[in-house]
């Protein structure tokens, strides 16, 4: 929310007002619209109020359809609902507490490495601080691994991720780098000098630029438009983006992660994108002057 955005923005008829969140909704405006990214009870409630009282303005998005996408497990869930041919999710589990884990001594239909995830994707300044495990050792030192969390399957894919932003019908897909695939001499390394256990965080945020990079074919851009649309639709949420690898050992993507309203400003043309999805556009929802 830069003063050339705003003005950009302006220019197309489109006024940006910044909220005060501390105050209620009904007590400021006109708005059309209400684009956040703001979490809790306090707000939903004070967003509750507003759209009782302005029926025809639009929220961008539900709180109850954002929160889905605060807890790991039920964010994947739509993805086998869509039942779209080679896109997949990879296997996972919750561990709920410590005492979970210490007993997990078989990882279930999993195999080492696994990824330790924070159960709660919700912002919090834990939500992206993962663990990369290697063996049992990793997984029983309890002091390195945080439940509530999920195990998931780690799955070589050739160090790369793809990943696509929806702004409502607007859907981009770019590469970045990701975590190199292991080796059976890593997993032998790692278990031995590490403890069995790696941390890391928020590796995703680097635009890619590894070498061999432009090798990497990108998947088709009608399966990218049908994932987002599908996925649009079942989240029910019109500003999202979704992480997402291709198997190496099979002709299958794994969508790993999905992010409300990610930082879209990392887009060329953002301005462009983020001042003309068509709900923002449309007649009804024009901005009051
Ligand atoms: N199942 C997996 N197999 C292989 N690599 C994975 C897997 N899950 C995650 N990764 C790697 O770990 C990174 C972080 O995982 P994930 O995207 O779930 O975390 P995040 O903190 O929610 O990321 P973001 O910053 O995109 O919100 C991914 O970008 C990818 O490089
Ligand atoms: O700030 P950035 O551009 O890194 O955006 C990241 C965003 O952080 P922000 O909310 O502080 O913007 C993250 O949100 P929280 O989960 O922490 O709420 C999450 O959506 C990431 O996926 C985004 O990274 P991207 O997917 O776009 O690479
Ligand atoms: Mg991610
Ligand atoms: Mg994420």
């Amino acid at each position: 929310m830069v003063p050339e955005f705003i003005n950009y923005a302006k220019q197309r008829g489109i006024h940006f007002f910044p909220i005060d969140v501390s105050n209620p909704l009904t007590d400021q405006g006109p708005f059309d619209c209400i684009i956040h990214k703001l979490y809790g009870h306090e707000w939903n409630l004070n967003l509750q109020h507003f759209t009782i009282n302005h029926p025809n303005a639009t929220v961008i998005d539900p709180p109850s359809a954002i929160q889905r996408l605060h807890n790991r497990i039920s964010m994947l869930e739509p993805i086998s609902q869509l039942a779209i041919p080679h896109l997949n999710i990879p296997n996972q589990i919750l561990v709920p507490d410590v005492v979970s884990l210490t007993s997990l001594s078989a990882i279930n239909d999993l195999s080492f490495p696994v990824i330790a995830k924070p159960l709660l994707a919700d912002g919090g300044s834990n939500a992206h601080d993962m663990s990369l495990v290697f063996n049992n050792e990793g997984l029983t030192k309890g002091f390195e691994l945080e439940p509530p969390m999920i195990l998931q399957q780690f799955v070589n894919h050739g160090g790369v991720i793809f990943k696509v932003y929806v702004a409502d019908d607007y859907v981009k897909c770019v590469k970045r780098s990701s975590l190199p695939d292991v080796s059976e001499e890593t997993m032998e390394k790692m278990g031995s000098e590490c403890g069995g256990v790696m941390k890391f965080s928020q590796i995703s945020g680097a635009v890619t630029s590894m070498s061999g990079d432009e090798k990497v074919t990108m998947p088709a851009p009608e399966f990218i438009e049908a994932v987002a649309e599908g996925l649009r639709v079942a989240l029910g949420l019109h500003l999202f983006n979704f992480d997402m690898i291709k198997d190496d050992k099979r002709d299958e993507y794994l969508v790993i992660d999905i992010n409300y309203f990610p930082g879209y400003e990392k887009l060329p043309c953002y301005e462009m994108v983020f001042s003309s999805f068509p709900d923002l556009k449309s007649p009804t929802h024009l901005f009051q002057i």
